[in-house]
């Protein structure tokens, strides 16, 4: 079985509440490490699936989040109030339920500029929020990810393998995305990679072979095998519809 470098957790829920209570632990966990030493803690979101489980996890919990800062993994090209649009699907799900949590402590991408412009400019946002020490590249605290049927991750799809390659920037344009809308932004894998904690959160048995796929044999056609913190820790939660064919 091929070898993974970064520390490896699995957690496989029996239901969609032990699910929620496993993601909202996780949350608690990083933000608390995080907010040590730190005056705020970094958290990129996905967009699809994981936008309610989130939400179900944050609720009726007894978080001071007014120090957390929430950044988009990746963005669908599209109006800030269009339905496509991961802000905005936080928007109407996380923040009509969670008040607390105020709208300027998401940073959204401009998708009033040029689709190019659009990913240097959340580049530099990202950069100039999370400060670049050095040559060393921005550390978010944690990104929750979710996984295409197809092993995509953020906008990084197998049908496009040169996304993957991309060394230098931290956040690149996507055109002719498989999956609509066909324009994107998206975090690179420099980026990801340097993340203290990554989560992948995947449910649904239409997933399981893929899972299996990605998280037992690392096959690294499906973009989400590329995802390896280098000096971070990889978690897996899934339920076990996802999560049915893994014998770790
Ligand atoms: O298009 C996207 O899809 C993935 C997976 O979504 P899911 O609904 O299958 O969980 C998502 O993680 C990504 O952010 C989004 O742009």
């Amino acid at each position: 079985m091929p070898e993974r470098k970064c520390p490896f957790e699995l957690i496989l829920a029996e239901s969609e509440a032990k699910l929620i209570q496993n993601l909202s632990d996780l949350v608690k966990r990083c933000s608390t490490q995080a907010l040590l030493n730190k005056k705020s803690f970094t958290i990129g979101l996905s967009g699809g699936s994981l936008v309610q489980l989130l939400t179900k996890s944050l609720v009726d919990q007894p978080l001071d989040t007014s120090r957390w800062m929430f950044f988009f993994c990746d963005e669908r090209y599209v109006a800030h109030d269009h339905s496509d649009s991961t802000y905005w699907a936080y928007k109407t799900e996380l923040l009509s339920k969670l008040p607390s949590i105020q709208e300027s402590q998401f940073i959204k991408a401009d998708t009033t500029k040029p689709l190019d412009q659009c990913a240097l400019n959340y580049e530099e946002q990202v950069k100039s929020k999370l400060g670049l020490h050095g040559d060393t590249l921005p550390q978010f605290d944690l990104l929750l990810l979710g996984m295409g049927p197809d092993g995509h991750t953020c906008s990084l799809f197998p049908e496009q393998p040169e996304s993957l390659a991309e060394s230098s920037r931290l956040v690149i344009p996507i055109r002719n995305s498989p999956k609509p809308p066909p324009e994107r932004i998206t975090f690179t894998l420099p980026l990801i990679n340097n993340a203290r904690d990554v989560a992948f959160v995947v449910t649904g048995a239409s997933k399981a072979n893929v899972v299996k796929k990605v998280f037992v044999d690392i096959d690294k056609q499906y973009p989400s095998a590329w995802i390896e913190p280098i000096n971070g820790k990889l978690t897996l939660i899934t339920d076990a519809g996802a999560g049915q064919e893994l014998k770790l």
